[in-house]
């Protein structure tokens, strides 16, 4: 499998290049080619199995098919439930697809449980060690140090937005005590603790000389990854389904949109975002213009730059890097731009934007408790409030997306309900290990310096 850029002049890469590649050299984000057709074995039924026949043909050409079996098997023998992603009904055509069964609550652990392992397997084949630099608001963060911790080839500093990220989140990241990890507090927001990442890809001699990698979803071997989910819950409930997906940066639902272009059949995605709703506005109106971002119940999706819509108008554009390049431009030169009416219509055939403010994610969690019994957590409620304003289709069962467990945001929940969320056994003294974070401004240049200082270490 080939991969190209959505900017179109960076040179097209194999996988594994992709994956030690992170932003594209032109700015962009690698896609396939072209997508490969759906085929699962009659027989493969296990998440592994299906994941196994889900995957490899993005990977074939760079890894043996025994060897990427080995380490998709490995990925999820950690996982807290025998099916990885379990399907849980909350009514008569509503699912819950609970992606938070992985070591640190999370769906980002789905996908970094296994890039982990192929950063390991390719560094390895290579002989080469990479300083891997991402932005977090809470959750990529916490699942890639647990993916990367203590390995000797691959050093990692993970930016978050100081104050803004649950304290629980946090923790998972700041009380790993390995030598190969570092936490640096931004005083900013997410976007601008991504755009630090993008801008350390940027710059060409700085990427060159500290061998930078990406861990976010600008890394396409996380978006394959988190494809496989969509597969299976869709084998599970047969026929065509739609999925509600609580969003921020894009890269869960874009997934979704790939099982979709594989040939799952689904017949609608629904977008939920919290009060940073640049998302929603740009799907009632085609113009995407950012604005102030706010902090809500659900940090993690405090985010207004939506990295992975690049790839989707990517795709409905038929591949055009140069418009592409020229609408990004403009996005980012001027804070706003207006897409053609026919793009703005591509989108809309299979996307729909609901926003959901603080006070009905709250209500959603209360009315879900009440309604099921089930407890989630904030981001997974906005997914749930934006599927009931999406109504249902007859005979279409609604798939919404479990992103995080209810105990990562312990405040919101027991607001909502009057009870505090237990954290796992395994994480039960996280409250009491000590803490290892560093402190910098929205500075390119002292973040570069800070990252230069730790390979020179
Ligand atoms: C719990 C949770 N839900 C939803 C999202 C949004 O996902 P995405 O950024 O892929 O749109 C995130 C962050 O990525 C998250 O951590
Ligand atoms: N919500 C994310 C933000 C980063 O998104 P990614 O999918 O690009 O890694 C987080 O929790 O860090």
């Amino acid at each position: 499998m080939r991969y190209v850029s959505t900017r179109g002049t960076a040179p097209p890469l194999g996988f594994s290049d992709v994956l030690l590649t992170g932003l594209a050299a032109d700015g962009g984000l690698y896609v396939p080619e072209s997508w490969p057709r759906l085929a699962v074995r009659e027989g493969a039924t296990s998440y592994v199995d299906v994941a196994v026949d889900v995957m490899f043909p993005f990977v074939e050409g760079s890894i043996e098919r025994d060897d990427f079996a080995s380490m998709v098997d490995d990925a999820y023998a950690g996982f807290d439930h025998p099916d990885v992603a379990p399907l849980v009904q909350l009514d008569d055509d509503t699912w819950l697809l609970e992606l938070f069964h992985g070591p640190t609550l999370a769906f980002k652990d789905v996908a970094l449980q296994l890039v982990g392992r192929l950063f390991d397997h390719e560094l390895a084949r290579r002989g080469e060690r990479v300083t891997i630099v991402g932005a977090t608001s809470g959750d990529t963060g916490s699942a890639a140090i647990e993916a990367l911790r203590d390995r000797e080839a691959i050093d990692v500093v993970i930016l978050h937005p100081k104050g803004r990220v649950s304290d629980v989140q946090r923790k998972l990241m700041t009380t790993v005590d390995a030598p190969n990890i570092r936490n640096v507090a931004i005083d900013g927001t997410f976007d601008d603790c991504q755009d630090l990442v993008k801008a350390m890809f940027a710059d060409v001699p700085f990427r060159e000389r500290q061998r930078l990698s990406a861990v976010n979803s600008i890394n396409f071997a996380r978006v394959m990854a988190q494809t496989v989910y969509y597969v299976t819950s869709q084998r599970r409930l047969g026929g065509p389904v739609s999925f509600a997906v609580p969003t921020g940066n894009f890269g869960n639902v874009f997934s979704g949109y790939g099982a979709m272009r594989m040939g799952v059949p689904i017949r609608r995605f629904v977008i939920g975002s919290n009060r940073n709703d640049i998302l929603t506005r740009f799907l009632a109106t085609g113009t995407m213009s950012i604005s102030e971002v706010h902090a809500t119940l659900s940090p993690a999706m405090d985010i207004q730059v939506s990295s992975n819509l690049e790839r989707l108008l990517f795709e409905l554009v038929g591949h055009d890097g140069a418009q592409i390049a020229e609408l990004m431009a403009r996005f980012r030169g001027e804070g706003t731009v207006t897409f053609p009416s026919e793009l703005l219509d591509a989108v809309s055939e299979s996307f729909s934007g609901f926003r959901v403010d603080d006070d009905e994610t709250t209500a959603e969690i209360r009315r879900t408790y009440d309604e099921t019994g089930l407890v989630i957590d904030p981001h997974t409620a906005v997914g749930v409030a934006a599927s009931r304003a999406a109504g249902r289709e007859q005979g279409i069962p609604m798939v919404v997306l479990g992103t995080a467990h209810p105990a990562k945001f312990p405040d919101a929940v027991e607001a909502a309900m009057g009870v505090r969320p237990e954290l796992p056994p395994h994480l039960a003294d996280l409250d009491v290990r000590p803490e290892r974070v560093d402190e910098l401004p929205n500075d390119l240049a002292a973040v570069e310096a800070y990252v230069a200082e730790l390979t020179r270490a």
